[in-house]
C-alpha cells in the first residue's frame, strides 16, 4: 500500500479511510472542560528533598487520568529536537528511499507502513508509522535502523539512551510513591527491548471523518511520547475524551496494561486516540518500556492489600499477554478479561 507520506498533499479523503459514523471521532463534543487537565508535573525538584512530593504527585496523576506530563525531566531539547527531526526527515523523503523499510508484516520488529487496520475489520487510520527496537542500542539494533536521512542513527541512539533513563527514574518514582523498594521495576519487568513507535500523521482534509489512532490502551508497562507541539492525542477520562495539550519540551508518559495489572489496579492503563488536523504534520515519537517476554507478570503481593483487594489478575508469562493483545481487538477490556480474575 502507498504511504500517506509518499504524497505530501492529499484533496479529500480517500473512501477508504473514511470510518463507520460510530467510530468518527465527533470532534464537538471533544473540547476538555476548563476544570479538569491532565497534569503536568515538573521534575526537577525530584533531586532534591522534594522527592517524596514528586513521587506523590505522579501517583495521584496515574491514579486519577493514567496520563501525565513532565518537564525539566533531564532529556536535553537538543537531543529530542535532533531526533525529531531525523524523524520528520525520515518521512519526507522520496517514495523509493523509503521503498527498502517497507513491510506490512505485523510481526516484524522494524518496519515502515501505513494505517494497519488494528482491529482487523479493514478500517483505515491516518497515519504512516516507523517501527522499531530501539534499546538496547546494540550494532545488531541499530544495523536496522534506517540509514536515511544521515543523522538518523545516531540521533536515535542518543534519543533512545536519554529517554531510556528517564524512563528509569520515572518508574523508581511511581515505585518510591507506592512504598516500594526503589528498585521495584528495574530487572526483568522494564528490562524487554524497547520498541519506538514514531507516527507521522499528515494534514487531513477532514477530521471530522477519521482517526489517526484508534482508542487503545498500550499493552506495555510504561510510555515516554514526544509529541512536539501540534495537539491531536486524547485520552479517556470519565467517559470523555480530553486533549493532551502540548507543552513545550515537555514528554506525556502513560501507563500500560502490565503497570495495572502489576498494582492491582491501582493505577489504571488509559485508552487514548490520535485524532488529525486540517494543518499541519504531526509527529509522535512513541518509547514503550516493556517486560522481558519470558517474564512473569502478576499482582504484586505488596499490592494486594486493603486498598486494592484480592488479587484481580492471574499470573502470567508476559509472551502470553502479548499473544492474547494481537488476538483480540486492541480494546482495553477485551485484552483485560483473559487475564482477569472473575469471581
Ligand atoms: O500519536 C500519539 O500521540 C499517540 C501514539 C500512541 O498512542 C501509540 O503509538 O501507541
Ligand atoms: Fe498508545
Amino acid at each position: 500500500m502507498e504511504l500517506l507520506s509518499d504524497c505530501p498533499v492529499h484533496a479529500s479523503v480517500p473512501d477508504k479511510y473514511v470510518l463507520p459514523p460510530e467510530k468518527r471521532p465527533s470532534l464537538l463534543n471533544d473540547e476538555p472542560s476548563s476544570d479538569v487537565a491532565i497534569p503536568v508535573i515538573d521534575l526537577h525538584s525530584a533531586d532534591d528533598c522534594r522527592r517524596q512530593l514528586v513521587a506523590a504527585e505522579i501517583i495521584k496523576a496515574s491514579k486519577g487520568f493514567g496520563i501525565f506530563q513532565v518537564v525539566n525531566h533531564g532529556v536535553a531539547e537538543d537531543v529530542v529536537q535532533g531526533f525529531r527531526e531525523a524523524a520528520a526527515g525520515f518521512f519526507a523523503m522520496p517514495a523509493e528511499d523509503k521503498l527498502p523499510y517497507r513491510s506490512d508484516d505485523l510481526s516484524k520488529h522494524f518496519r515502515v507502513s501505513s494505517s494497519t487496520p488494528y482491529d482487523r475489520n479493514g478500517d483505515r487510520y491516518w497515519l504512516d508509522y516507523l517501527k522499531i527496537n530501539c534499546h538496547p542500542v546494540t550494532d545488531e539494533h541499530v544495523r536496522e535502523w534506517p540509514d536515511k536521512p544521515g543523522s538518523f542513527r545516531s540521533s536515535l541512539a542518543e534519543y533512545s539512551t536519554a529517554v531510556h533513563e528517564l524512563a528509569q527514574t520515572l518508574l523508581r518514582l511511581i515505585a518510591e510513591g507506592l512504598s516500594l523498594d526503589g528498585g521495584f521495576f528495574a530487572g526483568d519487568l522494564s528490562g524487554g527491548s524497547t520498541q519506538m513507535n514514531v507516527n507521522y500523521y499528515p494534514p487531513c482534509p477532514d477530521p471530522s471523518l477519521t482517526l489517526g489512532l484508534l482508542p487503545h490502551c498500550d499493552r506495555h508497562l510504561l510510555t515516554v511520547l514526544s509529541q512536539g507541539d501540534v495537539a491531536g492525542l486524547q485520552a479517556r477520562h470519565g467517559g470523555r475524551w480530553l486533549l493532551v495539550r502540548p507543552v513545550p519540551g515537555a514528554f506525556v508518559v502513560n501507563l500500560g496494561h502490565q503497570m495495572e495489572i502489576i498494582t492491582n489496579g491501582l493505577l489504571a492503563s488509559v485508552e487514548h486516540r490520535a485524532v488529525t488536523n486540517t494543518d499541519a504534520v504531526r509527529l509522535s515519537v512513541v518509547t514503550l518500556i516493556m517486560p522481558k517476554m519470558e517474564c512473569r507478570i502478576g499482582p504484586a503481593p505488596e499490592m494486594v492489600n486493603e486498598a486494592t483487594g484480592p488479587a484481580k489478575f492471574k499470573e502470567f508469562e508476559f509472551s502470553e499477554f502479548i499473544k492474547a493483545y494481537s488476538a483480540a481487538a486492541a480494546s482495553r477490556e477485551d485484552v483485560l478479561h483473559y487475564f482477569r480474575i472473575h469471581r
